[in-house]
């Protein structure tokens, strides 16, 4: 399984209310290209350097100016998302949509629906195989049992994020795309997040977005370094990190950051 970026590019409108007009476009990605394999990528780079811009390409919850994305199964199968694709919509774009699992950095559920609800009603929509024991698999693998009963919109901060992070995981997902994943969870969260990524299922692309949890960054197989809306560093963390004396994807991030700073000098 692999995902590859062609020439992407993405721009966002943006208004001026003050003067009741659009300024020039914002920039989200610019010519992005790259290519990822199973495993756990992370993608680091500072504030504005196109992190969500991409996952939420990826994820299908956006569409891009242009370029294209294509999701490759092995030799035979292989999908593509672009301007031109989803505007025509087609039911391989369902398909492809159900192998996803995007979990946004902050989002708000408007439900009245339990924990244990919750959890049924998606593996009941998404036609998961025995419904009930999945669902009770992942509450209990995910320290959700004491909550079963409590109302999603009434969770903590922590638990909430645990229960979106559980509940993304309900159908086996081939990519499973994260948004700042540990912003905001508990630390028994961090600590099934940092089990799950671990162990991370044969096949499985897990691409996490991060500016600032080297800790987290520490559990990719590979890593990409964005700037400005592209791909500046990409490598297995094992190669890039062992470049700098402390061995550390933190310390490498930081180097990359000051050499970013003297070019911007010159
Ligand atoms: N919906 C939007 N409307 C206008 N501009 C946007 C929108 N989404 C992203 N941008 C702009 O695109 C650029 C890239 O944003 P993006 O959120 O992808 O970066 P990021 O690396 O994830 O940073 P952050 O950690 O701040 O979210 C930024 O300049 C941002 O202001």
């Amino acid at each position: 399984m692999r995902i590859d970026w062609f020439h992407l590019r993405k721009t966002f409108d943006s208004y001026d209310a003050s003067r009741r007009s659009f300024r020039s476009p914002c920039l989200g990605l610019l010519d992005f290209s790259a290519s990822i394999r199973a495993g756990v990528t992370v993608i680091l780079g500072p504030k504005g350097a196109g992190k969500t811009t991409l996952l939420r390409l990826t994820a299908m919850v956006s569409v891009p100016d242009d370029g294209r994305i294509i999701y490759q199964w092995g030799e035979q199968k292989s999908y593509v998302w672009s301007k031109g694709n989803a505007t025509a919509g087609s039911s391989f774009l369902t398909e492809l949509k159900g192998k996803i699992s995007y979990v946004p950095v902050h989002c708000r559920w408007e439900t009245d629906m339990t924990v244990e609800k919750a959890f049924l009603y998606e593996a009941q929509l998404k036609r998961v195989m025995n419904p009930r024991r999945k669902s009770a698999e992942i509450v209990a693998k995910w320290g959700l049992a004491g909550f079963r009963r409590s109302f999603v919109s009434e969770l903590s901060g922590g638990a909430f994020k645990r229960f979106l992070l559980a509940h993304s995981l309900l159908v086996d997902p081939s990519i499973w795309i994260l948004d700042e994943p540990t912003e905001g969870l508990d630390e028994l969260g961090k600590k099934l997040l940092w089990r799950e990524l671990r162990s991370n299922p044969q096949g499985r692309i897990t691409m996490i977005a991060t500016e600032k949890d080297m800790e987290l960054a520490e559990a990719a197989d590979d890593l990409i370094l964005m700037e400005a809306g592209a791909c500046r560093r990409i490598g297995k963390k094992k190669y890039l990190a062992a470049s700098v004396p402390e061995g550390t994807v933190a310390a490498w991030y930081q180097a990359m950051q000051a050499f970013a700073n003297l070019r911007h000098f010159r």
